[in-house]
């Protein structure tokens, strides 16, 4: 677990730095705690409103993404904070980029320490800043971005005009914001759900219901009798509205001009007064909206749900309004300052209450640090039957109740609560944790109610255009009676009010919460003017001091921040022991190792389970760990070098012998056939010279022969005739 106080927002507003260190070091720390204990981990990032929640949110993100990059989800998730911006954030007298609803973002990560996906979960979206808000301020940033960076098809098919045209956008006197380029924005949110794979069918509708919002705040209603009734006026904004919406202009004034009454087994139509009709209005392009941007949140999470399969575990950043108090405070900051009560009883529970209750359980000698605790508080919202929700809820569900008699019954039921203060004309005070403030009940209940008309969810039932219908059939399954699936029993139904709702989402989120190992990054407003280097020294103290950063340092400096069981600490740290005293217990151990270490005795304690050490204490333990480590990793180093170079010289031995067989063998086969072929060569050359030399031979032979038996018959007969010659003249 890790604390740190972020000062960022002294560079605000003109130097604007996205790197923070401090911040990188929490993500890493949850990043590192995740992947060695293999337990979720949550970055819980709280301040005042300005303070600097939201950047802080996206530098952990961006720091978590560049950790668990390269699986190529972190540009998708990096890519929703631009969405979630341009549909939850808006200019407030407090913040230029004030987020308007409460964000936990849930990021996975595979078992290699891999993104693979994320969830998105929100609460609570100021939905009342679409219709009213203060002179000054903006509605969301979404609208402005469309009306002047919409690219002039998509301006005329949905008959786009400037954000001046529009009486929603115009009526606070605040169009634009110093320094921001809302046509340049715009083209940016369209990479973005580009990014997120949002499909261009989804964006045209996305941008289709926001410019019915724009166009229904520009219906207008003329007053037809003396009661006040009124009639919608024909004109521009209804037809486009209904155009956009995809139902006739006659169904839309039908809804915002009408209510039928049940009277026994009839109904009868009856007109609404100016009031009641500007009210119908308002709440149907309220409701429009918010549901948009609950739909909107499905559309992320189902595209940041695709590599979700190899989940292990998570890292939720937790990026809820900052506590808020204005001049005038109404519904949304006291739902605001609740959620900010129960967020720093999480943050008591686990920096004072939990630590030294584990103190004194494992028997260590400590003196308890006093903290400022908001367990009243926090009971003066959830005391049941008579705390501040309850009664809220106890009153909405009367018809006749207005927010004075709301206002008075508080006064009744609270005064003798020490965090309650009941003020004149309807407002009531409640000391926070952060400091008093006074609430205007004016709207209260109404808001609380947040009911829409049956004929509102008729007519959004039967438009042509398929997200009203989606946002009807929400309606209806979220009206507590599931078991009447229609539009007609909304109305009727006990419909879950705002508070409990909100109360609900807040005891999951705690519950979720929980489960993680908690890291808390508390910003700190360097002043309330929006200025860069500017400390206003009293508003630093007080912020300090309210969310109980002082006590956190005094606990850090005298308590144990670092607790391991002895078991843990053998494990961990073992193996540093000189001599092997591996038979004896880890308590001897642990023992053995601080002792050998010379940790000093008063920067640890020994519990009945635990040992509990002083901040800065694990560093000298890591650092003598990392010693022995990176000793032993040389000594590993140079033996596995040794081993592998004998391997080696082996293996090169081995080859070479092996290779100098096989060519041997090759040689020796290659010779034998040569061998064998000269041999064959010289027998026939010897069987073909012999045939030629017996040719010739015979051939002279007869030639011989002839010429000799020639010879001989000559001489013969040369001798035979010399011999008649010689007969001849013997004779004669
Ligand atoms: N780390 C930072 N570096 C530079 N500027 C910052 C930083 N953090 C905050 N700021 C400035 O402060 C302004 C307000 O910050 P941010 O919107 O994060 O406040 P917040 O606490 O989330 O407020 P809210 O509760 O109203 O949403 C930013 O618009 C920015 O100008």
């Amino acid at each position: 677990m890790m604390i740190y106080v972020a000062f960022s927002s002294m560079l605000q507003y003109k130097q604007k730095t996205k790197d923070d260190p401090h911040v990188y070091a929490v993500a890493d720390l949850a990043f590192n705690e995740m992947l060695q204990d293999g337990i979720n981990q949550s970055i819980i990032i709280s301040g005042e409103s300005g303070a600097g929640k939201t950047e802080t949110a996206k530098i952990a993100m961006q720091y978590l993404a560049a950790l668990g990059g390269a699986s190529g989800m972190e540009s998708e998730v990096l890519q929703t904070n631009v969405i979630l911006e341009a549909l939850g954030n808006a200019k407030t007298s407090r913040n230029h980029n004030s987020s308007r609803f409460g964000k936990l973002i849930e990021i996975h990560f595979s078992e290699t320490g891999k993104m693979c996906g994320a969830k998105i979960q929100t609460f609570l979206l100021e939905k009342s800043r679409v219709v009213q808000r203060a002179q000054g301020e903006r509605s969301y940033h979404i609208f402005y971005q469309l009306c002047s960076g919409a690219p002039p098809l998509l301006k005329k098919k949905l008959s786009l005009k400037s954000a001046n045209d529009y009486t929603y956008l115009k009526q606070s006197n605040c169009l634009r914001i110093d320094g921001v380029d809302d046509s340049k924005m715009f083209t940016v949110l369209v990479d973005a759900l580009d990014t997120i794979q949002i499909s261009k069918e989804d964006q045209m509708k996305l941008f289709s219901m926001l410019a019915a919002v724009l166009w229904m705040g520009n219906i207008s209603f003329s007053v037809v009798d003396t009661e006040n009734h009124v009639e919608v006026v024909s004109n521009e904004g209804l037809a486009t509205a209904a155009k956009l919406l995809g139902c006739t202009s006659n169904q839309l004034v039908t809804a915002m001009s009408t209510r039928k009454i049940r009277a026994g087994n009839d109904s009868i139509v009856k007109k609404l007064t100016l009031t009641q009709a500007i009210d119908a209005r308002d709440a149907l392009a309220k409701s429009i909206y918010a549901h948009l941007f609950d739909w909107i949140v499905e559309q992320i999470n189902h595209s940041l749900g695709m590599g979700r399969q190899c989940t292990w575990r998570s890292i939720s950043i937790l990026d809820i309004y900052g506590f808020e108090c204005f001049n005038k405070n109404g519904f949304e900051q006291f739902c605001i300052n609740y959620a900010n009560e129960r967020l720093q009883q999480h943050f008591n529970r686990h920096l004072f209450k939990l630590q030294q209750e584990e103190y004194l359980e494992d028997g260590i000698d400590w003196a308890p640090v006093k903290f400022v605790d908001n367990t009243d508080c926090l009971s003066l919202f959830e005391k049941k039957p008579l705390g501040l929700l309850s009664l809220l809820d106890e009153e909405s569900t009367f018809p006749k109740a207005t927010d004075l008699s709301f206002a008075n019954k508080l006064k009744q039921q609270l005064s003798a609560n020490s965090c309650f203060k009941g003020e004149q004309e309807g407002a009531f005070k409640i000391c926070h944790y952060a400091g008093e403030v006074t609430y205007d009940t004016s709207g209260f209940l109404e808001k609380n109610r947040d009911s829409l008309h049956s004929e509102s969810i008729q007519l959004l039932s039967s438009c042509k255009c398929e997200l009203p219908k989606h946002f009807a059939s929400v309606m209806v399954a979220d009206s507590q009676n599931k078991s009447s699936q229609s539009w007609h029993s909304v109305v009727d139904t006990q419909k879950q009010s705002v508070v409990t709702k909100f109360k609900v989402q807040l005891f999951k989120l705690m519950q979720q919460l929980e489960s993680t190992t908690p890291h808390f990054i508390r910003c700190i407003q360097p002043n309330g003017k929006q200025r860069p280097r500017l400390f206003e020294h009293d508003l630093f103290l007080h912020q300090l001091k309210c969310c109980g950063v002082l006590e956190v340092v005094r606990i850090s400096r005298t308590g144990y921040p670092t607790r391991m069981t002895h078991q843990q600490f053998a494990e961990r740290y073992g193996f540093l022991l000189l001599r092997s005293i591996a038979s004896q217990d880890p308590l001897s151990v642990s023992i053995a190792v601080l002792q050998q270490l010379n940790i000093p005795p008063e920067m640890y304690q020994v519990g009945y389970t635990k040992l509990f050490f002083r901040t800065g204490q694990v560093a000298a333990l890591e650092n003598a760990k990392r010693k022995m480590l990176h000793g032993t990793l040389c000594i590993q180093k140079h033996f596995r070098g040794l081993h592998f170079r004998q391997g080696y010289q082996g293996l090169k031995k081995g080859a070479m012998t092996f290779q100098s067989f096989i060519r041997g063998e090759r040689a020796r086969i290659h010779f034998d056939n040569v061998i064998k072929r000269w041999r064959a060569a010289v027998l026939i050359q010897k069987y073909t010279r012999r045939r030629i030399a017996a040719t010739m031979f015979n051939d002279q032979l007869k030639h011989i022969i002839l010429l000799q038996s020639g010879q001989n018959t000559n001489a013969c007969r040369m001798k035979w005739s010399q011999r008649s010659v010689t007969t001849k003249f013997k004779g004669t």
